[in-house]
């Protein structure tokens, strides 16, 4: 594999399904694609496990990586950190494989800034109602979290203008064809074609 990979990035409030969706794609979509585990210093929920869920650390080791320059991004969420880390993204995207990341707005947005061309795609609820049943449904968070949750939510929506491609997620299976198309139509661009065969003609 000579190109470089595509990064996608996957996200929006909390609670919309993120988490959901992105293993329902990753069931499907097999090895083409590779998901970048995000490093975290919340506790461990029942039935996480360290290195697949998330990177599970202490407040310190998190701190020390962001000096380090260790991380493509980190933002503040509820209290804890969370990031995305650097070295699994280059060496994985040079390897010729797409990357997928699942991360809220604020890092999203940094993202952005550092990789301009990377494909960002909002998951919206069907609506704000439902956004509230799913994360109270999901039963992990306190009414005081979900709340401070929804609030955040209305913020982050109006970031929306700054992606790519905004995928409603009223059911799960057709929010994973959707992604699923606009990691087809990415392919298919001409720029990411030409990139490739540039990436060719230079072997030759
Ligand atoms: N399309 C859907 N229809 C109904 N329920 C859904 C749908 N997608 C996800 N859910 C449910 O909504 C809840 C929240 O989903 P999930 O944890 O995946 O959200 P998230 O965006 O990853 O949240 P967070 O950002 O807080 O990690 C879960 O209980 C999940 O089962
Ligand atoms: N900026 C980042 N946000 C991330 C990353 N990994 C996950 N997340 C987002 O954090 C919230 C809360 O997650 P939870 O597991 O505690 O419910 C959620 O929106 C995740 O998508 C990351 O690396 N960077």
């Amino acid at each position: 594999m000579s190109r470089r990979g595509l990064l996608f990035i996957l996200s929006g409030p909390s609670g919309v399904g993120k988490g959901t969706v992105r293993k329902a794609l990753f069931e499907k979509e097999g090895n083409e694609l590779k998901y970048s585990v995000s490093m975290t210093t919340r506790n461990m929920r029942d039935g996480e496990v360290d290195g697949v869920d998330y990177f599970f650390r202490s407040r310190e080791e998190f701190e020390r990586l962001i000096e380090e320059g260790k991380m493509l991004e980190h933002a503040e969420y509820v209290g804890n950190y969370y990031g995305t880390p650097l070295d699994y993204v280059n060496q994985t995207l040079d390897q010729g494989y797409d990357v997928f990341l699942e991360i809220e707005v604020q890092g999203a947005m940094k993202v952005k800034e550092k990789v301009p061309n990377g494909i960002f795609i909002f998951l919206t609820p069907p609506d704000l109602g439902e956004l509230k049943a799913r994360i109270i449904g999901r039963g992990t968070d306190e009414m005081s979290v979900i709340e401070e949750r929804m609030e955040v939510a209305k913020q982050e929506i109006e970031m929306m203008s700054h992606y790519d491609y905004a995928v409603v997620n009223d059911k799960i299976e057709l929010a994973v064809e959707r992604i699923e198309h606009i990691i087809e139509s990415e392919h298919l661009k001409v720029s990411n074609v030409l990139a490739h065969y540039k990436e060719m003609m230079k072997e030759w």
